[in-house]
């Protein structure tokens, strides 16, 4: 594994306007090639805002950010090209065919019609949606568009992809089909960055967790090195209690 960060992150906090808190506090982490990274918290813990600042979605209100040592201030253009992102929200359009929908996100990519066709061919195959190609998006279930939004974000091959939740609200079939592409798309070179509520399909999935917690990290590790740290811990799940408690999180 290559030791080069590819994602700096520096002292990041992150102020929402008009709010008394911090979302994020002084954030510091650094990212290395190869790895899949699983961000995981408590509802409101900072996640989501970390990934979109990390995909140059939202700006932190200080710190910064480098990926392969470039800045989103000098070289958003750069960055944009080699990050793939994959929202929690559907960034699909409903009265478009799935097929439709991938020429459109392929070619804001700038890759052309025929180059994008064997590609998308190609995910659909390996995602189980080859038979559904030419339906509209609107009659597809939660699971089917969750793996068009998928695709959406893998099709210019991106050497670091970002995923907020990939997994939410799916069904077992499509989250192990989900998960495996992940897998697959890892063992080809891409660098992945994901938060999740799944524990268990993250100790599964990661070479590296961090855990965060009112805006800030408050442990990182491999998911094995984790669980042997903490007393009586089967698992992720009893770690992820362990240090964030048992309050439930609620907020509006
Ligand atoms: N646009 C916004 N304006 C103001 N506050 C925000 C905004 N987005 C998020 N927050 C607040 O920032 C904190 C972190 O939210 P964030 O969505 O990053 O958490 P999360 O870990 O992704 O949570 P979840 O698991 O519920 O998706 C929360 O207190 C949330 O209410």
């Amino acid at each position: 594994m290559d030791k080069t960060p590819l994602i700096d992150i520096k002292n990041i906090s992150k102020q929402y306007k008009g709010a008394t808190f911090l979302s994020l506090d002084k954030v510091n982490l650094q990212i290395r090639t190869g790895e899949v990274y699983g961000l995981l918290g408590p509802n409101g813990a900072g996640k989501t805002t970390l990934i979109s600042i990390l995909c140059g979605l939202i700006k932190p209100t200080s710190g910064e950010v480098l990926i392969s040592g470039n800045s989103f201030k000098t070289h958003a253009k750069e960055i944009q090209k080699s990050i793939g992102v994959v929202p929690q929200e559907y960034a699909l359009y409903p009265k478009l065919t799935a097929k439709e929908n991938l020429f459109y996100f392929g070619s804001m990519f700038g890759l052309t019609k025929s180059e994008l066709k064997p590609i998308i061919i190609s995910h659909l195959d390996q995602l189980g949606l080859l038979p559904f190609a030419d339906k509209k998006i609107k009659t597809f279930s939660g699971g089917m568009k969750r793996r068009v939004n998928l695709i959406a974000g893998i099709l210019h091959n991106p050497k670091l992809l970002f995923l907020d939740e990939p997994t939410v609200g799916v069904d077992v079939q499509s989250k192990q089909a989900i998960t495996a592409k992940l897998r697959e798309l890892n063992k080809s070179g891409t660098t992945i960055i994901y938060t999740s509520h799944h524990l268990r399909e993250a100790q599964d999935l990661c070479s590296l967790v961090g855990i965060i917690d009112s805006g800030k990290i408050i442990a990182e590790d491999t998911p094995s090195k984790l669980i042997a740290d903490t007393k009586e811990a089967r698992n992720l799940e009893d770690v992820f209690i362990e240090l964030t408690g048992r309050e439930l999180r609620d907020y509006a």
